[in-house]
């Protein structure tokens, strides 16, 4: 199993308070909005070397994939972003791409085991050891199945904060041919959000892991408070020229 190597004690600016308090505990509705089957077994994530993990959360369109983009180029992160990898499976005609086409299509949640497992090949077949996983956990079935698989847990958590108004018009205007990006399923995906991320949103500032970011004005305006973050672990920077 991976063992931390690095605490995040020492940061400096822990999270202070979330958006939405009266929406982060409504786990109950999970079950309308995801496609969950039970775990069937426990296991850990073999590797040698120490896995820096950080989980990239925010609502649609909130940024994420963005500025995943700006850490990976500054500080040498491999970026996974779980939607990607479901489209990913879609494309290549996999056995559950219908399924997961249609768990989209509807803004719900892909089971959780299958989502792991696809983050789980990218971390063991990556050299790298710090990953960000963008878009995922997306519940906390999600979270829970992450830590049974992985035996691991997120060293850090970023949460892209951002109004609904602006998500929407972000989405709208992606224009990247996804097929949930379309007002209907843009509603659902909202919906789903508050009613499954939020509780893990909730779970991860409790730890004290939590690094809320205002998630508005120009991407170099939120980059800028996504950029102490990492800054203050002292990884050696990519130098660009
Ligand atoms: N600060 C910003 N201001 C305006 N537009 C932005 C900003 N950040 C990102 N965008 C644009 O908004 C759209 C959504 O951004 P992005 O894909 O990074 O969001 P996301 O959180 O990854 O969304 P999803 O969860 O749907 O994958 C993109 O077209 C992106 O170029
Ligand atoms: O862990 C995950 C991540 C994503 N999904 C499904 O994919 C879409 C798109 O995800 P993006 O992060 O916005 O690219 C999402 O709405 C879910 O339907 C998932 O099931 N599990
Ligand atoms: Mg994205």
């Amino acid at each position: 199993m991976w063992r931390r190597a690095v605490s995040v004690s020492h940061f400096t600016f822990a999270h202070k308070s979330i958006a939405h308090n009266k929406d982060v505990c409504k786990l109950k509705f999970w079950e309308t909005f995801t496609t969950e089957t039970p775990m069937k077994e426990k296991g850990t994530f073999q590797r040698d070397k120490t896995p820096f993990i950080t989980f990239v959360l925010g609502g649609p369109g909130s940024g994420k994939g963005t500025q995943c983009m700006k850490i990976v180029e500054n500080f040498g992160f491999t970026h996974l972003s779980a939607g990607d990898l479901l489209r990913r499976e879609i494309a290549s005609n996999s056995a559950d791409g219908t399924m997961i086409l249609n768990t989209i299509k509807e803004g719900k949640i892909v089971p959780s085991e299958l989502t792991v497992r696809l983050i789980q090949k990218e971390m063991e077949s990556s050299d790298n050891y710090k990953f960000l996983i963008d878009g995922f956990p997306r519940s906390e079935e999600n979270r829970i199945a992450f830590e049974q698989i992985m035996g691991v847990e997120p060293d850090v958590v970023l949460f892209f904060d951002c109004p609904e108004d602006e998500m929407v018009k972000r989405v709208l205007n992606r224009n990247q041919g996804r097929v949930d990006d379309n007002i209907v399923t843009i509603k659902k995906r909202l919906k789903v959000f508050d009613a499954l991320n939020l509780p893990v949103v909730k779970y991860y500032m409790e730890k004290g892991k939590l690094y809320k970011i205002r998630a508005v004005g120009s991407v170099d305006e939120i980059y800028k408070q996504v950029y102490p973050v990492f800054a203050s672990l002292n990884f050696e920077q990519q130098v660009r020229e």
